[in-house]
């Protein structure tokens, strides 16, 4: 194995991205295949095929000009002559039809286009904002929607003049909003999911997150939608140019035909050519766009399992190792959910502290905190929750109060995360050497050749076999120990002075795990570089860790060396969660458990959180609020001596 010199954080790239997912990276190729398999949509795909040719065909094909008089077979039936016959003018339908093929479908893809490019930014800015700006918006769509299109197209016109652009202006806005809507729909959805939340831990500007990494995603919808609205606006083209105010009178359009037809109505035929044309055209886009959606049914990102967002937590404010620097600091945090009078805290005055280099674990059950926790170090806290109190250093800067430009600059080459399932912070549309390459050009500016070789160089480090042959494959052909190791390349692509493992290895077989626990200590050897490590494997924490921090419903309840911890726990909690560990060597005819639950937040007790599942509790446990000392948060440590038993 290839070692890689790690670059120092202020020249290298960085990051653990995790992206997203998507319609599918081989996805265009399903989705073709399965539209194919459709009969109905392969006959609407090959009669617009069909209207395209003649469409660009036209002049070459056409028997006649689209404008050139034949005032000797002036409204004439069907002939050898003039195919569909001629109107009051002895203009060649059958030509005209052509023409308007043209016309239809330059208005329609033209159209779409304009509405794609005011609605889709508009409405990623919405969803992925939210709050107030997407209250606004929401209602300005909803409005919108009240508007009938045909008298927006009307009013357009009348203000800009007809004229081919001006027409397809008038459409674009009647459908942006509708793409506004949908895009904020789906980005309302991405904004919470894991690869979001990796690739702003990697510093990704929000432009870049919303096109590069959120609006991929959307590409399924929009195409199915989009083939809705060339029908539709087909129809509004039509619409206008049968009532007079589309294009000029003597542009051949379906629409005008179909109108010409209504004031010559001695020959009925007329009407038929462009009517046909019309509905076929339409029903063929219709037909498309369902079978685009049916065939993308499965195949995008909801395929994909959802797991929890998780991040670092940190050490024990009082306990940092007196030698070090702390990397990470919280001091007396405090995190709520809710607003207004009576916030519910999720943690409690959390006061740790993580050295350089220096290894913490992050223990508890589940929903004592640690994400919550972690999430403040991250700015990364879900909507409705907030630091309600203290503050978070990073190497001696405060960084709570920092706005989104600051947090990017820490982001990635100051902190980076690695997550519990690389699979969901994998993008699956991109290849792993594209997503490799995100973090090293936003942070070491690497493109092309130099990029590619660093990715290379960052695969080989952790340990990816052919690193170079796999740099062009999608994530789903990694198996997870392996994703895992690309993700851990992500996020040490900067060279992060702190790495957040947020259950990095959980969901890996014991000798993957093994051999990725290995490598973060590897790694942290060689680039100094502290990990907080979220986990609820003991087993984990005593192979690979220096200290351990203990939570419990919100408040951290006792921090201490790894071996200490394991052997002389101070807090009863402490003891009875050694001794609910599965592989604990204690001698008991059955795994004990902890009685109880947790309690959830906003019905913790007064006094100790603990004291209802606490064997060694006492009155005085209760009576009021206990504080970490000596890091421990038990008014009885000093007298209890523990051990590793169940109550
Ligand atoms: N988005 C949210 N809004 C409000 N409360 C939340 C939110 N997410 C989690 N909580 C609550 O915050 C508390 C702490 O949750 P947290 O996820 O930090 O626990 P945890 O120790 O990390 O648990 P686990 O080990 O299961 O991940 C819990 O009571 C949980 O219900």
């Amino acid at each position: 194995m290839t070692h890689l010199s790690i670059p120092h954080p202020e020249v290298a790239a960085q990051t653990d991205v995790a992206a997203h997912t998507g319609s599918g990276p081989s996805g265009s190729r399903r989705v073709l295949a399965g539209v194919l398999r459709q009969p109905a949509a392969v006959t609407g795909l090959v009669f617009l095929l069909l209207v395209a040719v003649a469409a660009i065909a036209a002049p070459w094909i056409a028997p006649y000009g689209p404008t050139e008089k034949d005032y000797d077979a002036t409204l004439a039936g069907p002939s050898a002559d003039h195919w569909l016959g001629t109107d009051q003018l002895g203009q060649d339908t059958f030509t005209r039809v052509l023409y308007g093929a043209r016309i239809a479908l330059i208005v329609a893809f033209g159209s779409v286009g304009i509405a794609m490019a005011i609605g889709v930014p508009f409405g990623l800015l919405l969803g992925y904002r939210g709050g107030w700006r997407d209250r606004i918006g929401s209602r300005l769509i909803d409005v919108s929607d009240a508007l009938p299109g045909i008298l927006l197209g009307f009013a357009v016109i009348a203000v800009l003049g007809r004229g081919l652009f001006n027409l397809m202006f008038a459409i674009g806005l009647i459908f942006c909003m509708g793409f506004a809507r949908t895009t904020r729909a789906v980005a309302l959805a991405e904004r919470k999911k894991l690869y979001v939340d990796a690739v702003r831990v990697a510093g990704l500007r929000t432009p870049a997150i919303l096109f590069r990494q959120v609006l991929p995603n959307l590409a399924g919808a929009l195409i199915v939608q989009g083939s809705v609205f060339l029908a539709s606006a087909i129809m509004i083209e039509s619409a206008l140019s049968f009532l007079g105010i589309g294009l000029e009178s003597d542009t051949p359009t379906w629409g005008a035909m179909l109108s010409n037809a209504a004031a010559n109505t001695q020959q009925p035929f007329l009407a038929v050519p462009p009517g046909l044309a019309i509905v076929c055209t339409v029903l063929a886009f219709n037909i498309v766009g369902v079978g685009i959606g049916d065939a993308m049914t499965g195949t995008g990102r909801s395929s994909l399992p959802r797991r929890r967002v998780r991040r670092a937590a940190a050490p024990v404010g009082e306990s940092v190792t007196p030698e070090a620097r702390a990397v990470l600091e919280f001091r007396d945090v405090t995190v709520a959910v809710g607003g207004g009078k009576e916030p519910v805290p999720l943690v409690q005055d959390v006061s740790l502290a993580i050295g350089r280099a220096e290894v913490v674990a992050l223990l508890g059950e589940s929903g004592s905190g640690k994400s919550m926790l972690a999430r403040s170090a991250l700015g990364l806290l879900p909507a409705g929750v907030h630091l309600a109190g203290g503050s978070v250093w990073f190497e001696g800067e405060r960084i709570d109060d920092l706005d989104e430009r600051g947090l990017r600059k820490i982001r990635g080459c100051g902190m980076a995360v690695v997550l519990q399932d690389p699979m969901s912070a994998l993008s699956p549309v991109h290849t792993i050497g594209r997503q490799l390459g995100e973090p090293l050009r936003v942070h070491a500016g690497l493109t092309g050749k130099a990029a590619r070789e660093r990715a290379v160089e960052l695969l080989d480090r952790v340990g990816v076999e052919d690193a170079r042959g796999r740099l062009d494959d999608y994530p789903h052909q990694f198996s997870g120990g392996m994703a895992q190791r690309v993700a851990i390349a992500m996020a040490l692509a900067a060279g992060p002075r702190l790495l957040i493992a947020d259950e990095a290895t959980s969901a890996l077989d014991v000798t993957t795990q093994s051999q990725v626990l290995d490598l973060l200590l590897d790694l942290r050897d060689e680039m100094d570089m502290a990990i907080l490590l979220i986990t609820h494997d003991l087993g984990v924490v005593a192979e690979s860790c220096d200290r351990a921090a203990v939570m419990y419903a919100g408040q951290l309840v006792e921090v201490n060396d790894v071996t200490s911890l394991f052997d002389e726990p101070r807090h009863p909690y402490t003891a009875a969660l050694l001794a609910a560990n599965p592989t604990s060597e204690a001698d008991v005819p059955r795994l004990p458990t902890i009685p109880g639950r947790v309690p959830p937040a906003g019905e913790w007790p007064a006094g100790c959180h603990f004291a209802g599942r606490c064997a060694h509790a006492r009155p005085q446990c209760t009576e009021g609020s206990v504080p970490l000392v000596q890091d421990v948060r038990c008014v009885r440590a000093d007298e209890l001596t523990l051990e590793v038993t169940s109550r």
